[in-house]
């Protein structure tokens, strides 16, 4: 009996040298193929690199890694990576408004449910994100894709051939054909590479991580006055982002190119295998195969665990503890000057324990589920295949069983039964445990399947929220010169009520999986802190807002500034951009950077190179804010350090200040920033703000920085949202109160010593009694 797949007829047809050759040739394309799609970029960044490093000097490198990037004329932007001792460049064009208009259509908000399956949702939630992730049909993503599944389409084909070879080799060892079986290790050898050759689906993986974080990135870190990053968590109640984007992104990318590999192979090799098996079994047979798998799938969809739900929920909880650690690693001052070490281990283990005993639970779960499922595919499939496999045998027909070939083989011995049916039986059992093997991981695409489900819900909840967070406070306008407000009442926002389910209106909710404590948001009812203020702000109005704490003070910075909606009907205008008006917050904060960079906040040293400016002004800033010796301290204007540690409150704050002078804004907000800074250094700056033509809004408790301003707005704080606005007086009228000022506080410095008088006479009077 010969042998022949009907598939690989093309290959038996061809001479012995001819088919070696185009062995050899597919054996080479397969070492070849993780190379083929690089050629173009590494080539072309080679090319890059070589010219780079053919100019570049130490200096220019040490510039180069100051630069961070380069702005193209194009709105592009050209980042200088380091990279083994030169600097290799990336270009990245930023995702445009238009284009996150047009996707935003496909972000709808979708209810969240407690189920994440493989419906429709789910399909509606992966299109959107695969359309980021695939941009084109000639994009490198797609064409990776298409050499990936050639390749898994070409080694299917060739563990048929490999069943066929096994079947012959054994064949010939049973009638001890020397010279056949000699032939067949040969081939043997020769197959083995190219087969056992794994596709790495990593590449794809990580590609798609590029496009989704930079598309997040992009949508998350909006400039004004969408200013997403800071309203996602007050207006939707997306916390966590971080997760999202740094963890969440990958785990997507990895599971999606996971199952493709996952679900191509398998389902290829069960559709040949099985049609192979077809073939020599007949339809009792085949029938009988069929009912196998109808049964299993049946059995392990009764027992298959909500595997998205709980990958959802897994994901959450590591985003919990992971915020947690970078909580203590961000407060790890305040918390060691408490002895917080305990009360913060406390609560991290109690994160870290609702981590683990779900992620224990997961395991219980997926036991019970793969004991299932091993048993239902290796045992019951191979019992099952070998029955099917017998049938013909003992019934003793006159049948070819296993692979078959039409027409004699020219080293065919007529007699051989025994032989011929060791190599049928050969090759039909590899090809039934083949089968087994692609049953076993298609039954486990479904699970994984189910696990991306759970992520692409997370994905989807993240871009559909940044989407659809309610419209920006109002859109600047670039001629206003002067701030005004006009009946605007000062709150607290919320979320927004899209984010809200209708039955959470009134009531807590527990917070659920899958990004559904985006919806069930509790909703309440506005808090207005301060009502119907209207004043109008123009350049040389140096305002200073009062009350006491928690009044809303810098509520209305926030409103001022256009981070909060003014509610109640009001209307902000505004002037526009950092040159219009520049709040500096009650905490100062510090860039990563250089200590040039601190200065220029948030201008980039491209931006500091194109203004123009130099040095030296930097360093006449510095002398303004007394933060001169700085530079020299540090070891220059390139030095990179934590200047969250390095330097103390004050001198934070004095640098948040001489931010103001760099960008010289129409108007500044002063929050109660220079509550550290001793109050002679701290009069030398306002008066060398308001020479610089700055018009200050300072919002403090301490009456002595009245003196600076012409104009007091009092918040009542009563709960009644009263407020009051007065004129300070004219110079001389300031002065005056200056002078009054001056005497209160002589007075003040000398409590101590009436208290310690008092004392005194105390202890005297008692001396007496006695
Ligand atoms: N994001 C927020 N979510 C909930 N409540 C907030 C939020 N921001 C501020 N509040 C509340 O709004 C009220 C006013 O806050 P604001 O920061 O304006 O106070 P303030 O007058 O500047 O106080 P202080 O003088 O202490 O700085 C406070 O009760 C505060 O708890």
């Amino acid at each position: 009996m010969a042998i022949q797949l009907p598939n690989t007829a093309l290959l038996s047809s061809l001479n012995p040298a001819a088919r070696r050759s185009l062995l050899v040739a597919l054996f080479t394309l397969l070492l070849l193929r993780g190379r083929i799609a690089d050629i173009p970029n590494a080539a072309f960044s080679k090319l890059k690199t070589v010219a780079i490093r053919q100019d570049i000097s130490q200096e220019e490198l040490a510039q180069a890694l100051q630069q961070v990037y380069i702005n193209e004329p194009d709105g592009s932007k050209t980042v200088l990576v380091p990279y083994k001792g030169h600097i290799s460049k990336v270009t990245i064009y930023p995702t445009s408004s238009p284009a996150f208009a047009k996707s935003a259509k496909h972000f709808p908000l979708i209810p969240a449910s407690n189920k994440t399956n493989l419906d429709k949702t789910f399909l509606r939630q992966l299109f959107p994100i695969l359309r980021i992730a695939f941009p084109s049909w000639h994009s490198k993503e797609a064409l990776i894709l298409v050499m990936h599944s050639f390749f898994l389409v070409l080694r299917t084909v060739l563990s048929i051939g490999v069943a066929r070879l096994d079947g012959r080799i054994v064949r010939d060892l049973v009638s001890s054909d020397g010279k056949g079986f000699a032939k067949g290790i040969g081939l043997w050898f020769l197959l083995a590479v190219p087969s056992t050759y794994t596709n790495s689906m990593a590449k794809l993986s990580s590609r798609m991580r590029t496009r989704l974080t930079r598309y997040a990135d992009d949508l998350y870190l909006s400039s004004a006055p969408d200013l997403r990053y800071y309203r996602v968590a007050l207006e939707s109640g997306l916390t966590d982002v971080d997760q999202y984007i740094t963890s969440d992104i990958t785990s997507f990318c990895d599971a999606l190119a996971g199952i493709y590999g996952n679900v191509l192979k398998p389902s290829l090799d069960f559709v040949l295998f099985t049609s192979q098996l077809a073939f020599s079994l007949g339809f009792r047979g085949t029938t009988s195969l069929f009912l196998t798998y109808y049964l299993t799938a049946k059995i392990l969809r009764s027992v298959t665990p909500a595997f998205g739900r709980l990958a959802s929920v897994e994901a959450r909880l590591e985003g919990e503890y992971r915020a947690g650690m970078g909580r203590v690693g961000r407060e790890s001052e305040e918390i060691a000057f408490y002895g917080g070490g305990l009360r913060e281990r406390s609560i991290l283990g109690r994160a870290y324990m609702r981590l683990i005993k779900h992620v224990n639970s997961i395991y219980k779960i997926r036991i019970a589920y793969e004991w299932t499922e091993d048993f239902l595919i290796k045992y019951m499939w191979s019992a099952a295949g070998y029955c099917v496999i017998s049938i013909p045998v003992f019934m003793r027909r006159v049948r070819n069983v296993g692979i078959q070939t039409h027409g004699p083989r020219l080293h065919e011995k007529p007699d051989n039964e025994v032989a011929n049916r060791t190599e049928s039986y050969i090759s039909s059992r590899r090809l039934l445990l083949s089968l087994g093997d692609a049953g076993g991981r298609l039954m486990y695409v479904y699970k994984d399947l189910l696990e991306l489900a759970g992520l692409t819900a997370r994905l989807y909840t993240l871009l559909s929220t940044l989407h659809n967070l309610p419209h920006p406070p109002l859109p600047e306008d670039p001629a206003q010169e002067n701030i005004v407000l006009r009946g605007v009442d000062v709150g607290i926002p919320t979320a927004a009520p899209q984010f809200v389910t209708p039955s959470d209106s009134t009531e807590d909710v527990s917070l659920s999986f899958d990004g559904s404590e985006v919806f069930a948001r509790k909703a309440t009812t506005t808090t207005v802190l301060v009502k119907d203020l209207s004043f109008e702000l123009n350049p040389g109005d140096h305002l200073m807002i009062t009350g006491s704490n928690g009044v809303g003070k810098s509520a209305i910075a926030r409103v001022m500034a256009g981070l909060w909606a003014a509610q109640g009907g009001g209307d902000v205008k505004r002037p526009m951009g950092k040159k219009g008006m520049f709040v500096v917050p009650q905490r100062a904060y510090m860039v990563t950077g250089t200590l040039l960079d601190q200065i220029i906040y948030p201008d980039s040293y491209p931006d500091f190179v194109a203004s123009g400016r130099t040095h030296e002004q930097l360093m006449e800033i510095l002398t303004a804010v007394n933060l001169a010796y700085l530079p020299s301290r540090e070891g220059g204007w390139s030095t990179r350090k934590e200047w969250r540690d390095v330097l103390s409150g004050g001198e934070k704050q004095r640098m948040a200040m001489a931010r103001v002078f760099y960008h010289r804004p129409k108007f500044a907000i002063l929050d109660e920033c220079t509550s550290a800074v001793s109050s002679d250094v701290e009069g030398r700056m306002y008066e060398h703000a308001k020479s610089l033509g700055i018009t200050l809004i300072t919002i403090s408790l301490r009456p002595a920085l009245m003196r600076y301003h012409t104009q007091l707005l009092t918040i009542a704080g009563d709960g009644t949202g009263r407020w009051t606005l007065k004129r300070i007086g004219t110079a001389e009228e300031r002065m005056d109160m200056d002078r009054e000022i001056v005497t209160l506080e002589n007075k003040l410095a000398e409590i101590e010593k009436w208290e310690t008088r008092v004392k005194e006479l105390e202890r005297l009077l008692k001396v007496q009694d006695i």
